[in-house]
């Protein structure tokens, strides 16, 4: 069902949605109400999310969550493990386990910042998956997760209904919503923003008018399934920065019918409809924002989802890769494929990096040289899509990100060697 934000109204089995009212003194088959809330009851009208949800048994029917024994690199803000790092740093992609692994135990966390407690930044991670989730439900009390395929398609079953998504979609889960990951292809990795703060919309348009960017009619939002499955079921939640684990007697997929504006959705990068210039030099990459997060300094992200997606780029007499810079907002980058065109080589797909707050960064030694010789023909960057999550608030990296030996050793060395400008002696 289209539409980023839209109140829907999806039922799987004919009059199992109730008319008129949310929570009937019967509802219909005998299903039970269920409100999930996504904001404070109170949020202005315009920011309140909420879905109702009917269901063959209530969500409270389970026994009570234990720490979850497996050991986990699932990390959470405040990132202490190790002092944040002012230097520039970029990492290989994941391998895909040997063990079997699921999505809940492929997670590995990378970098993140804020307080999960506090509601504020967000905790980046990666994950390497060879196993479906089997009767293994996963919801995360601490945010909201965009999930980013980089290899391998996901059939993503939900409380709300099943979403399929592969490289170059996004999925959107919001925060307690139960979900599985099932594997369509024998691995899966990529990419996870879980963000703490307020959940991610889409960013004003301004000037730009009444159109563009990721339209809100590309998000899909699944139309209800539900499965009677009776036998004993995991249900496994991120509380507070731990994970916990609980049994239930059947599948918490169970919803048979739900409506209104709170609810996992998908989109297709490639429809993004991406605006550069046609005249000179190279924009702010805000121009790129998928989503957004507002921090409560208006302009200023709790954290930002920005793509760089395939473009014609026809900027006359104009530098036209990213160009040097000291950004006081913090970069975590990746990459789905192909190769950016600020770096030759290093930054490889499934690969990151990161650029926290005012570390100087740009074009590497090979790409500037290409750029300022290349003839300024339109050219097309194809066949490429790269990301970032930007931030207000620095990253700090966690101990596995740098201990892992896919930490390069040498990326500083992608900037150094560039000849010195030559200055004309004055007359
Ligand atoms: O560092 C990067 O590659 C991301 C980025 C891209 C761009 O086009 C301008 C600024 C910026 O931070
Ligand atoms: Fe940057």
């Amino acid at each position: 069902m289209p539409g980023f934000g839209n109140l829907h109204s999806t039922e799987a089995l004919p009059g199992a949605l109730p008319v008129g009212r949310n929570s009937p003194q019967r509802a219909p088959y005998g299903l039970y109400a269920e409100q999930l809330s996504g904001t404070a009851f109170t949020a202005p009208r315009h920011q309140n999310h909420r879905s109702w949800l009917y269901r063959m048994r209530p969500s409270a029917g389970h026994q009570p969550f234990r720490p979850y024994a497996t050991p986990s690199l699932l990390r959470s803000g405040p990132f202490t493990e190790r002092t944040p790092s002012p230097n520039r740093l970029r990492w290989n992609p994941l391998e895909l386990p040997k063990e079997p692994t699921d999505f809940i135990d492929g997670l590995i966390s990378h970098v993140g910042n804020g307080d999960v407690a506090a509601g504020i930044g967000c905790g980046i991670h990666m994950f390497a998956a060879n196993n479906s989730m089997g009767d293994r439900a996963f919801f995360n009390a601490d945010g909201e997760m965009v999930i980013l395929p980089q290899e391998g398609r996901l059939r993503i079953v939900t409380e709300f209904g099943i979403l399929r998504a592969g490289p170059l979609e996004m999925i959107l889960i919001p925060r307690g919503v139960r979900f599985r990951v099932e594997l369509l292809d024998a691995g899966a990795r990529g990419y996870v923003c879980e963000n703490y703060g307020a959940p991610f919309r889409l960013p004003e348009l301004g000037p730009i008018g009444s159109n563009g960017l990721a339209n809100a009619r590309d998000f899909e939002a699944p139309v209800a399934a539900y499965e009677d499955i009776e036998r004993s079921y995991e249900i496994v939640q991120k509380f507070m920065g731990a994970l916990w684990t609980t049994m239930a007697d059947h599948s918490p997929f169970d919803v048979v019918a739900w409506h209104g504006n709170l609810a996992p959705v998908r989109y297709d990068l490639r429809r993004f409809n991406t605006m550069g210039t046609v005249s000179y030099d190279h924009p702010d990459p805000s121009i790129f924002t998928v989503l957004t997060s507002p921090s409560d300094t208006p302009g200023t992200a709790n954290v930002d989802f920005v793509i760089f997606p395939p473009r014609w780029m026809v900027a006359e007499d104009t530098f036209r890769p990213p160009w040097f810079h000291r950004n006081v907002m913090s970069e975590y980058m990746g990459l789905i494929r192909g190769e950016y065109d600020a770096k030759s080589g290093g930054f490889v797909p499934g690969g990151a990096s990161l650029h926290n707050c005012m570390s100087a960064h740009g074009p590497d030694v090979e790409s500037h040289g290409k750029a300022v010789s290349a003839a300024l023909a339109p050219t097309k960057i194809d066949e490429m899509m790269a990301f970032m999550f930007e931030s207000r608030f620095p990253f700090a990296p966690t101990a596995w990100a740098m201990e892992t030996p896919l930490l390069q050793a040498d990326y500083d060395a992608c900037w150094a060697g560039f000849p010195k400008a030559q200055l004309e002696p004055r007359s």
